[in-house]
């Protein structure tokens, strides 16, 4: 299809696009911001919330807010925000701390959890480098050994030995979309948990935490959540676990009687079990104003929405790129596609600064990966064509 032709499709797909006024409620200029799956724009609601809770809350209110202003329940509170994302029942999931000590947190809980005799923990092959730095110290401190492999063996590798597997829903550098009902499934089956690394999928398409059966999960909320830079990540803990379930940094937060300041621990139930010390406030606050663009927003709605806008831009990749001179990386099986399309590339680095300097702005992920990511709640497809088209003038 001509320049043109795919120009025309791309209004007449925003036209039709039930989900494009969301684009309102976010701070964003000219740019075809390309950058969601590493950090998600900002919402136009989270200035002035923040600014509320310092001025007000913090400046007026200071040590009262701890309790008249919600600051103690905000963890969990926002926690039950995310869930149904993510396709979780409430009081499961606690907001707080990064992704890499959530992932510690549930790599050590599900060791604790699957017993003894159990001295092996398995991670996906190609997972984000913290994840499995953090496994390795994790086996460290629990006696196991940890071993990465690769998921389409995942099924033979797993066994009796195996206490936990840690995998990452979507590959961050190519977008394969991991089956996370299939990959659970025979995880569980050999007796383990599982630990799924949702930083790449929540918000961007549905998970089904309890409809899949998962026993632990982690996530962050600054790519498609929105929350902002470092925003506080999340732990998911399955109801059936909870009660079981040896946080290895248990803190006066997650005590049963926090200002009672006993010198033993005795862990509170529930989702607060999987906090440590004091919530970050002002962090927490931009994440529940920025939680608010998903009022009424269904994320199948968003899925939907995330592969037809991948399809459109590999469609204008193909018709404005000369071949050869970039691969996909990504899967074209929307089973398998994450919310993002890996284009693989000799001169990547290079392409992408330009790509940057004419205002499209994806990322480079070393050593030849063109990575954009795809924001359904305020992208558009006539971004997505003029993306591909100064890709293609780039090049
Ligand atoms: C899949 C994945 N896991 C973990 C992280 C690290 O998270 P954090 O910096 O919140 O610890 C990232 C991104 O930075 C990621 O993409
Ligand atoms: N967390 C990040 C940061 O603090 C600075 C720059 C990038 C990030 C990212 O999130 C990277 C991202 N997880 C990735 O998939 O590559």
């Amino acid at each position: 299809m001509s320049e043109s032709a795919l120009a025309i499709r791309a209004a007449e797909l925003d036209a039709a696009d039930e989900l494009g006024k969301i684009r309102e409620q976010f701070v964003l200029d000219e740019t075809v911001y390309l950058d969601g799956n590493s950090l998600g724009a900002l919402p136009a609601a989270v200035p002035a919330h923040v600014a509320d809770v310092v001025a007000r809350e913090w400046g007026e209110l200071r040590i009262r807010s701890w309790t008249e202003s919600g600051w103690w329940e905000a963890p969990e509170r926002i926690g039950d925000l995310i869930a149904p994302l993510v396709g979780a029942a409430a009081g499961q999931i606690v907001v707080g701390d990064s992704t890499s000590v959530n992932v510690f947190k549930a790599v050590v809980g599900a060791v604790r959890l699957a017993g003894e005799g159990r001295d092996e923990i398995l991670v996906d092959e190609g997972t984000f480098p913290t994840d499995g730095y953090i496994a390795t110290s994790a086996a460290r401190l629990t006696g196991c050994t940890v071993r990465p492999v690769p998921l389409d063996s995942l099924a033979a590798a797993v066994g009796p030995r195996t206490a936990a597997v840690l995998i990452n829903h979507v590959d961050y550098r190519s977008g394969r979309l991991h089956d996370l009902p299939g990959l659970t499934a025979a995880v569980q089956a050999a007796g383990a948990l599982v630990v799924w690394d949702l930083c790449h999928s929540a918000g961007a398409l549905p998970v089904g935490l309890d409809a899949h059966g998962v026993d632990l999960a982690v996530g962050c909320t600054y790519k498609f959540l929105n929350g902002g830079p470092g925003s506080p990540a999340y732990l998911y803990v399955a109801a059936r676990h909870q009660a079981a379930f040896d946080s290895p940094l248990p803190g006066w937060n997650s005590h049963v009687e926090p200002f009672g300041m006993r010198p033993e621990f005795m862990p509170v139930d529930g989702a607060r079990r999987g906090r440590v010390g004091t919530p970050d406030i002002l962090s927490m606050a931009a994440l529940e104003a920025a939680l608010g663009v998903w009022d009424g927003v269904p994320v199948e709605a968003v899925r939907a929405k995330s592969l037809a806008l991948t399809d459109f831009f590999l469609e204008c990749v193909a018709a404005y790129v000369p071949e050869g001179r970039v691969s996909v990386l990504t899967p074209l099986d929307h089973d398998a596609r994450g919310s993002q399309v890996a284009l693989r590339c000799e001169d990547a680095s290079d392409v992408m600064a330009a790509l940057i300097a004419r205002g499209v702005v994806g990322d480079f992920r070393a050593p030849d990966v063109l990575r954009f990511g795809f924001t359904p709640l305020y992208l558009g497809f006539a971004d997505v064509e003029r993306a591909a088209r100064v890709l293609a003038e780039v090049l």
